[in-house]
């Protein structure tokens, strides 16, 4: 089985350290859940991990491959799709344009349509006035059209309906059991929780806890915390 191994990796933000120290590891076919309040440092990390900034020291490993040197596009050709949190579309561009813009020679979007039947209607309407939830399918759709072997998704959730991110969870579950590994970042445990195999929280730019989901259910006191929105206290977790 492949893995995608964060070690011990810092990141700074305008020189001040945002990431500290922190190690995770993403199996292919499963999902691992990132927690932590506000300004956990949760982002920070996708970013270093993808290549869109910088780390200040540790490793990252793609399977055998160490990939921390890479540029992001070097990244993403080893196998590695980041699903950022600003849900960035072509917004001029049809929906099927946006869809062949992301695919690979030869590839069709076939499989995202399959995941995502709700933009069949909406191939030929602008990607903008798509509603946010269809853009948000969009945005996975179109890192899955690079065939990633592990994706990085960051809060899908914000400002969706219920109903809309129950759909999109349940759409990252099947391509977890369709062999992805997914890191799912989520300010908000719940959903999270009912998808992910296993768990990391941060608070502070540091991991607090690491377990599987049971492990991390069973604990009320770190739970409540991220319910609340709250840093947990390192004591606590
Ligand atoms: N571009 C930036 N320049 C300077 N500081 C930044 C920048 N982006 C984030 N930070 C700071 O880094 C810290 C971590 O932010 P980050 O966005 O990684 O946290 P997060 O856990 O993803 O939080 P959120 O859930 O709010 O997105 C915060 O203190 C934030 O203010």
């Amino acid at each position: 089985m492949s893995v995608l191994s964060i070690e011990d990796v810092s990141v700074d933000r305008a020189g001040l350290p945002v990431v500290r120290g922190v190690s995770l590891r993403v199996d292919e076919g499963a999902v691992t859940v990132l927690l932590g309040a506000n300004g956990a440092g949760k982002t920070t990390l996708l970013e270093g991990v993808s290549g869109a900034i910088p780390l200040s020291s540790g490793e990252i490993r793609l399977g055998d491959e160490r990939i921390d040197r890479l540029r992001a596009w070097r990244r993403a050709r080893a196998g590695l799709a980041h699903v950022e949190q600003d849900r960035a579309v072509f917004r001029e561009l049809s929906t099927l344009d946006n869809l062949r813009a992301a695919c690979r020679s030869g590839r069709r979007p076939d499989r995202v349509l399959e995941l995502f039947p709700e933009l069949r209607k909406q191939l030929d309407a602008p990607a903008g006035l798509l509603s946010g939830g269809e853009q948000q399918m969009l945005v996975v759709g179109r890192a899955l059209l690079g065939e990633p072997r592990f994706l990085l998704v960051d809060e899908m959730s914000l400002g969706l309906a219920p109903i809309v991110v129950e759909r999109l969870a349940t759409a990252v579950r099947v391509l977890a059991d369709d062999g992805v590994g997914v890191l799912l970042v989520e300010q908000f445990a719940a959903l999270a929780l009912g998808i992910a195999d296993r768990a990391y929280v941060m608070a502070r730019g540091e991991v607090v806890f690491s377990g599987d989901v049971a492990e991390l259910r069973a604990d009320e006191d770190l739970l409540r915390a991220l319910y609340l929105g709250e840093t947990p206290s390192e004591s606590g977790a």
